[in-house]
C-alpha cells in the first residue's frame, strides 16, 4: 500500500506458518494427522468426531512492513488463526516461526515476553481499565514491562498525541467516545514499540464514519512507521482499503491469498468471485495492469505522470483534469500510457476474467 511498505516487504517474513491446524474438540490433535479426518469437510468432521476444525492446514508469511488481511465470514477461523500467532490458543499441528525463532517450542516467559514487547493486540472490545486516566491506560504495558513512572508517562503522552487524543490525556475511558477509545486502544499497544500490531475487528462496533476515519489513521500510521500489521475483518472494503495482501478465508482455510487487485481481477475460484463481485474495479485496480505501451508519440510528452501503483481511480482524475493520456513512470522511466480508452475498459470490465492485460504477476499460493 505504502511506498514505506514496498520498500520493506523485501527484508523476510516475520511469522512464518506452515500446515497450521486449530482443532476445538474431543482428541482434536488425531485429526490433523488422520488422512480421513484431515480430508473431510468441516460439516463432516464435526458429524464424525464431533470436532471443529477452526484453522485448516493454513499456509502463508506475513512479510515485514506490509499490512497482511485476514478476511472471511462470521466462524470463517480468522480470530482463531490471529490469536494462534501468540498462542493466545494453542495451535493443534503445524510450524509457527516468528522472526526465526519456533513459536511453538518457547516457553512461558519467552511467550509472555512475545506478547509484551514483540506482537500487540489491539481488541474491537477496548479493554480499557475504566479507574485510570487515557495516559494511564497507554501506558499500562510500560508499567508491566517496569519503566518508571515519569519515562513512561511521557511516552504515553506521545503515543496519544500521535493518534490524535491531544488533551485528552486526563480523560476517564467512559468520557470518550468509542472511537476515542479505540484510539487509546491505539495509542496502547503502539507504545511498546512491538513488532506487528495485532488487530482484531477493532473498528466493527464503530458506526461508519468514525470507522472510516479509524482506517485512515491506522494508514497514516502504517505509512509514517511503516510497521508490521495484520488486520482482522469481516468487512471486503475495509479489506481492500488497508491491505497490502489479503488472506481470503473460508471454512477453516484459505481460499486466496493476493493482492487486493489480485483477488479482485484474478478470483481463485467461484466462491472468491461471487465475494468480489460488487467491488468497483478503478478503485483496486493499478495503471500498470491497466496501461499501453507507449508508442513514439507518447513518450516524447510532458503531460501527467503517475506511479505504477497508482489506482486507476485516480489516474481517472489526472486525465479527466487534462484530457490527455497520462504517463505511467517508475522513476525516470517510461512504462507505459493510460489514456480514456484504458481507464474506461477497466470500469466496464471489459479486462475481466483473468485476462489480465500487461500483468503477468501469478495469484500468490496460500
Ligand atoms: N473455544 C472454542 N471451542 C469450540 N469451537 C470454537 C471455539 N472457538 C471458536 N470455535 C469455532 O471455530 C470456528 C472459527 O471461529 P472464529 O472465532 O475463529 O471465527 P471468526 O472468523 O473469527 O468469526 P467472527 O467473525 O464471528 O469472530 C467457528 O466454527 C467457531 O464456532
Amino acid at each position: 500500500m505504502s511506498e514505506t511498505a514496498e520498500a520493506t516487504t523485501k527484508t523476510g517474513p516475520v511469522f512464518s506458518v506452515r500446515n497450521l491446524w486449530k482443532v476445538f474438540g474431543p482428541r482434536a490433535d488425531k485429526v490433523p494427522g488422520n488422512t480421513d479426518l484431515a480430508g473431510l469437510s468441516a460439516g463432516e468432521l464435526r458429524a464424525r468426531t464431533g470436532c471443529t476444525a477452526a484453522v485448516r492446514d493454513v499456509s502463508f508469511d506475513v512479510q515485514q512492513g506490509e499490512v497482511f488481511v485476514v478476511m472471511g465470514l462470521s466462524g470463517s477461523g480468522k480470530s482463531t488463526l490471529v490469536r494462534c500467532l501468540t498462542r493466545l490458543i494453542e495451535p493443534t499441528a503445524g510450524e509457527l516461526v516468528m522472526d526465526g525463532e519456533d513459536v511453538r517450542a518457547m516457553d512461558r516467559t519467552r511467550l509472555r515476553e512475545l506478547r509484551r514487547h514483540r506482537a500487540s493486540m489491539v481488541f474491537q472490545h477496548f479493554g480499557l481499565l475504566p479507574h485510570r486516566s487515557v495516559i494511564d491506560n497507554v501506558a499500562y504495558g510500560l508499567e508491566i514491562q517496569g519503566m518508571g513512572k515519569a519515562e513512561r508517562r511521557a511516552k504515553a503522552a506521545e503515543m496519544v498525541s500521535k493518534v490524535g487524543l491531544d488533551g485528552l490525556g486526563e480523560r476517564r475511558p467512559g468520557q470518550l467516545s468509542g472511537g476515542q477509545q479505540q484510539r487509546v486502544g491505539l495509542a496502547r499497544a503502539l507504545a511498546v514499540d512491538p513488532e506487528v500490531l495485532l488487530f482484531d475487528e477493532p473498528f466493527s462496533a464503530l458506526d461508519p464514519l468514525i470507522r472510516r476515519d479509524m482506517q485512515e489513521e491506522v494508514v497514516r500510521l502504517h505509512r509514517e512507521e511503516g510497521r508490521t500489521m495484520v488486520f482482522i475483518t469481516h468487512d471486503l472494503s475495509e479489506a481492500l482499503r488497508l491491505g497490502d495482501r489479503i488472506a481470503l478465508m473460508r471454512d477453516g482455510e484459505i481460499v486466496q491469498l493476493g493482492t487486493p487487485e489480485e483477488i479482485v481481477t484474478r478470483p481463485a475460484d467461484a466462491y472468491v468471485r461471487d465475494f468480489v463481485r460488487d467491488v468497483p474495479r478503478e478503485q483496486v485496480v493499478t495503471v500498470r495492469s491497466a496501461m499501453r505501451p507507449a508508442d513514439g508519440a507518447d513518450s516524447a510528452g510532458s503531460g501527467a505522470a503517475v506511479g505504477p501503483d497508482t489506482l486507476v481511480s485516480d489516474a481517472i482524475e489526472a486525465v479527466a483534469r487534462t484530457g490527455e493520456p497520462v504517463r505511467v513512470m517508475d522513476g525516470t522511466k517510461l512504462l507505459g500510457v493510460v489514456g480514456h480508452e484504458e481507464l474506461l475498459s477497466v470500469v466496464a470490465r471489459l479486462d475481466d476474467a483473468g485476462e489480465g492485460r500487461n500483468d503477468a504477476r501469478e495469484v500468490a499460493p496460500a
